[in-house]
């Protein structure tokens, strides 16, 4: 039976990401207690909305430092997103540079850990085994430990555990563009055949060209703000457009444009989301539910407020029966 929830593969309203920087660790332990982060905020997302439909490919495009990978590990459940709700349907596998292999384990090992906490049983490794391993051109080199890995053999390994785990979602983030030529043109097989699957795939790369060859739909953000989202060849094509006026800045100017941007970042501030969606007459109740602050901070200062009352309770307690009885 379908519903409305099936007609989405994602949906994010109104995401940010809110980075901490502190110069230094009592300058952090003070925010704890005081709650107090001005001069400390970087918003590497400033509310992103868009819903992507199952069997959307959809190309990620944004200057250096706009926040792609930021939204990729939001996405991927890496970090949470400091406000905003996220609704995903299936399972997600993330192809990306070093992503979450362990270092200190083999090849071998890594595949058993990742898929085991993929949920398959040991009889379904073992099965799978052999293919992952071929897939992944390693050879001998699949019983060293991967920190002796090259970043393209980590790419490979990483590449080929995340395919045989049967996403729903796929999300490829540069890794493409390690390993030899022969390795990405197999990849990029690997791509087509979950492209003809009707798979959901977020797919990040500076290389415009394979972002239209591969994509139906772009997403421009730039400095943590959506530019603009629509199909490949019209956000392409306006993408481009930006990066050719920024090349053709003088370079004074460029550095100017991006600190301008970097101050936008460090200023914003929920309330400005909030007055956003109400001019856009959003429900009052949605615009609370979409900008209420998951504050991992706020969790952190009631949890060592927690722990402090009960260790004074514990002292109190032992004093009062040492010496008042
Ligand atoms: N853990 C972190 N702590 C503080 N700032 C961070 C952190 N992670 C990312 N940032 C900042 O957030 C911004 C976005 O970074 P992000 O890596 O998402 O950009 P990007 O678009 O993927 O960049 P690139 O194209 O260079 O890979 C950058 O200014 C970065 O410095």
């Amino acid at each position: 039976m379908s519903n409305e929830n099936d007609k989405f593969s994602v949906r994010a309203k109104g995401i940010t990401k809110n980075f901490q920087l502190f110069s230094t660790q009592s300058e952090k332990l003070k925010s704890i207690f005081t709650g107090n982060k001005d001069g400390a905020n970087f918003w590497a997302l400033r509310g992103l909305s868009f819903e992507i439909e199952p069997g959307d490919v959809v190309g990620i495009v944004g200057t250096n430092g706009s926040g792609k990978s930021t939204l990729l590990n939001v996405l991927s459940g890496v970090i949470p997103q400091t406000s905003g709700s996220l609704e995903i349907n299936g399972k997600i596998g993330v192809v990306a540079i070093n992503e979450g292999l362990n270092w200190d384990l083999t090849g071998r090992e890594n595949i058993r850990l990742k898929q085991l906490m993929m949920g398959m049983s040991n009889r379904e490794i073992d099965a799978a085994m052999p293919s992952i391993i071929e897939f992944s051109e390693l050879g001998e080199f699949i019983d060293q430990p991967v920190k002796d890995y090259s970043s393209g053999m980590r790419s490979k390994l990483g590449f080929s555990i995340v395919t045989h785990n049967d996403p729903d979602i796929l999300i490829v983030d540069e890794a493409l563009s390690v390993g030899d030529q022969n390795f990405s043109k197999k990849a990029l097989g690997k791509i087509r055949e979950f492209i003809a699957e009707g798979k959901t795939i977020f797919f990040v790369s500076h290389d415009l060209n394979q972002v239209r060859e591969f994509t139906n739909k772009v997403m421009w953000i730039q400095y943590g703000e959506m530019r603009a989202f629509g199909p490949t060849k019209t956000v392409a094509d306006q993408y481009q457009a930006f990066t050719r006026q920024l090349d053709d800045m003088s370079e004074d100017d460029r550095a100017r444009y991006v600190t301008e941007q970097k101050h936008y970042q460090q200023i914003f501030t929920i309330d400005q989301l909030r007055d956003d969606y109400a001019r856009k007459g959003l429900p009052e109740s949605e615009i609370r539910r979409v900008t209420r602050l998951r504050s991992f901070e706020g969790f952190s200062r009631l949890s060592l407020m927690i722990t402090l009352s009960a260790i004074i309770l514990m002292i109190a307690v032992v004093i009062w029966m040492k010496f008042g009885r």
